[in-house]
């Protein structure tokens, strides 16, 4: 028993370091945004590309992902996707044109997708019921410093080593990840690694079509869909331009409160996990609560007269990056709502909700932002801001809506005792 819960950590390390390099390669290209223009002698929305791509990519993988693991299991998709990010990566270090650089970042993307699934399927693999919640907060939490990583050692490599030697270095650490998963993990404590059914086109409509039928997976998804897009528009790209531009903050000012809203999902992450482990039941409820304070907070800044001040922006951050551990109450929900063989396909579907709604704001903010905008330049205005992050609340609107529908849904299946009793169970 205690060689199982010393290597439940030991595996579940390992899944953490992969995921945490994943979200490093998939952030490194936001430090390098200039040197990238240059490189490539692209434009503004030429490097947006790079940003759109990665999220299409990672969206589009998320199902298949999920039906590789539930066939060949975590270790083998792990594998896979570590050697793909470290030779997209690699690639990238030595593309010298546009077209080269695009593909590379399609295929960095393609490992990232690969990655997260199979560290969730790892937890529940490994850890008791009542442990997973958190564990699986805490992956999502300290994954996230693979961003933190990404802008500051990143920024120092790209200075020193030049681009071509920092992102090789930056590649290099996969192979040994790759040893790594080699030795140390292995899909359960009972088998190194586990195989599902033959994947036939017949089993895999019918495995989605049970998941989806299913309105726990659905309210995951929905979760998902509401709870992370604030957060992810604002730390993927449009965070900075919106402090600087649309709210007359100094560029180190921006650059503070983009940490501070990663400092605030290192609080939250662990926070959730345990609220979520002792009150399984409330879990739609701790969402409706963090949206509904999301959309306040934005509220106020956007009707704020004039810009709104420093200490107003710091709360917006705070509160927007409870979204992202939020998130990961879907996935919960979509691992209660299903049997262990569907819970990696389940995920994928989950996992899907933030990306598309990311993907759509992304874009969303861009166009309205030029819509807004006088002439064909980027001199964005504050009230051209103004009007692209209210695109938001048609996503709110979207997603509260799904979460109240699904959520009653949900309650009339689910059993409260035996939820709140699996919640407790030792094992
Ligand atoms: N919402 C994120 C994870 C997260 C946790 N805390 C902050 N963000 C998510 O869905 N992650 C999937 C991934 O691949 O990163």
């Amino acid at each position: 028993m205690k060689s199982t819960v010393r290597n439940s950590w030991a595996v579940w390390v390992v899944g953490l370091l992969v995921y945490l390099v994943a979200v490093f390669h998939r952030s490194s290209l936001a430090v390098a945004g200039l040197a990238a223009t240059e490189r490539f002698d692209i434009s503004a929305s030429q490097l947006a590309t790079f940003t759109m791509l990665q999220l299409v990519v990672y969206a589009g993988m998320q199902v298949p992902v999920g039906l590789l693991v539930d066939r060949f299991g975590s270790r083998s998709v792990l594998l896979v996707g570590t050697l793909l990010m470290t030779c997209a990566q690699a690639g990238f270090a030595v593309a010298e044109s546009y077209p080269a650089a695009l593909a590379a970042r399609v295929f960095v993307g393609m490992g990232d997708a690969m990655t997260f699934i199979c560290v969730l399927r790892l937890v529940s693999s490994w850890f008791p019921a009542r442990r997973i919640p958190l564990v699986t907060q805490l992956t999502g939490t300290l994954g996230q410093l693979g961003a933190v990583v990404a802008a500051v050692p990143m920024t120092w490599a790209l200075g020193h080593l030049g681009w071509t030697k920092a992102y090789l270095v930056a590649a290099s650490v996969g192979v040994v990840l790759a040893v790594a998963i080699l030795v140390v993990l292995h899909d359960s404590p009972a088998h190194r690694n586990l195989r599902g059914p033959a994947l036939s086109l017949t089993a895999v409509r019918a495995s989605l079509a049970a998941s989806w039928a299913h309105p726990g997976t659905r309210l995951g998804f929905w979760m998902h869909f509401t709870t992370q897009f604030s957060a992810t528009a604002l730390s993927l790209l449009w965070g900075y331009p919106f402090f600087v531009k649309g709210e007359l903050q100094s560029s180190s000012t921006a650059g503070l409160l983009l940490t501070a809203m990663v400092l605030s999902v290192m609080a939250a992450g662990p926070t959730l996990g345990w609220l979520v482990g002792n009150h399984p039941w409330h879990r739609s409820t701790m969402v409706l609560v963090i949206v509904s304070s999301i959309v306040a907070v934005w509220t106020v800044v956007l009707a704020w007269p004039g810009h709104a001040p420093t200490p107003v922006l710091v709360l917006l951050v705070i509160v927007v990056g409870v979204g992202g551990p939020a998130s990961m109450i879907g996935f919960d929900v979509g691992r209660t709502s299903n049997p262990k063989e569907r819970f990696a396909s389940a995920s994928g579907i989950i996992n899907q909700g933030g990306f598309i709604a990311s993907l759509v704001l992304v874009i969303a903010i861009g166009l309205v932002l030029d819509w807004r905008t006088p002439g064909s330049g980027t001199d964005y205005t504050p009230s051209a801001f103004r009007w692209a992050m209210a695109t938001q609340y048609v996503l709110w609107a979207i997603g509260l809506s799904q979460v109240f529908r699904f959520r009653k849904q949900a309650r009339r299946v689910i059993n409260r005792g035996e939820l709140e009793e699996s919640a407790r169970a030792p094992a």
